[in-house]
């Protein structure tokens, strides 16, 4: 069954650090997340207790029902790859393939060993000798063909090139449409993923700052540009992300959206409305102007 995964103001702490600090969310089963935060926000320490790697240090997750940490049932039904791999540096690629053979009720034979060729990996070498976008493909292998009801895949990619990061993508979409099952992708390649999440959950300071549908949260960012007066007077009174000028032309960016009433009027005042990408709405809701309440 794939579960569903309740996270109740959950904290982790590192000594004096707060890594998570009170976060709440609801992800429902069988979806693609796609989880966005800046360098030290906390996504790294989040998906470590979703994977009963360590246990929160106050609040509570819930994957179906249950507390994860030391529950034998969830834990082989949940892999987390992530960039230190956990594997023993000196085993051989083949032995580590079948160790988790065994290891997972669902492993695909076929879909590791079709990866395992896509990736360029030689199943006699030891892990030790794969270069780092070799170990970052024995990731994917190991996170896509353990089939598992919750994959956490946490920057997956790592030294990974080009064609090798799109047959990864290609590889999980496929899969997932053929097994859904619920995949949390934690990413700094915002733009190039972004049409895979179904939904995007953005941390900031190990607070939830967005979680919302990846179309609607598309839609809500507007960048309005025209003559400085006339963008101040129509975006006063709305959420500003961000402001540019030059000359007498500003930009500004908007969180909101706006109903077909205010682009007539955008447009009656001579102003340009333009989409603003998930990534450049990423940047601006996470660089520290805002709170993260202040978006909410
Ligand atoms: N083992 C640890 N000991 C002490 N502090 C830690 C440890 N692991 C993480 N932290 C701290 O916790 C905070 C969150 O780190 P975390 O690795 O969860 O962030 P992240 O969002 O995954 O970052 P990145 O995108 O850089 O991988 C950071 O301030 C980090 O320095």
């Amino acid at each position: 069954m794939i579960p569903m995964i309740s996270v109740r103001d959950l904290t982790v702490r590192y000594g004096a650090t707060t890594a998570v600090d009170g976060l709440t969310m609801e992800l429902a089963p069988g979806r693609i997340y796609g989880l966005l935060g800046r360098n030290g926000s906390g996504k790294t320490s989040l998906l470590s207790v979703l994977a009963a790697y360590r246990r929160a240090d106050g609040g509570s997750v819930e994957i179906d029902g249950v507390d994860p940490f030391e529950n034998a049932r969830i834990m082989r039904d949940t892999v987390f790859v992530r960039d230190t791999l956990d594997v023993p540096e000196g085993d051989r690629v083949g032995k580590v393939l079948d160790f988790h053979a065994r290891l997972r009720p669902r492993w695909d034979a076929g879909l590791a060993e079709r990866l395992t060729e896509a990736f360029g990996l030689d199943r006699r070498k030891r892990v030790s000798a794969l270069s780092r976008g070799q170990r970052s493909g024995l990731g994917v292998v190991l996170g896509l063909a353990s089939r598992a009801s919750l994959t956490l895949l946490d920057e997956v990619y790592l030294g990974m090139d080009a064609a090798a990061r799109s047959t990864f993508y290609r590889e999980l979409l496929d899969d997932y449409l053929a097994h859904p099952r619920t995949i949390i992708l934690s990413t700094h390649l915002i733009q190039e993923v972004a049409d895979l999440f179904e939904e995007v959950v953005i941390i900031d300071r190990g607070r939830l700052v967005v979680q919302e549908e990846t179309d609607t949260f598309r839609a809500r960012g507007v960048a309005v540009t025209g003559p400085a007066e006339a963008v101040e007077t129509f975006v006063s009174g709305r959420t500003v992300l961000g402001r540019q000028s030059l000359g007498g032309v500003r930009q500004a960016t908007l969180y909101g959206g706006l109903g077909d009433e205010e682009e007539r009027r955008a447009e009656q005042a001579g102003l340009s409305l333009a989409p603003v990408g998930i990534q450049d709405l990423f940047v601006h809701l996470t660089s520290g102007e805002h709170t993260p309440e202040a978006v909410r």
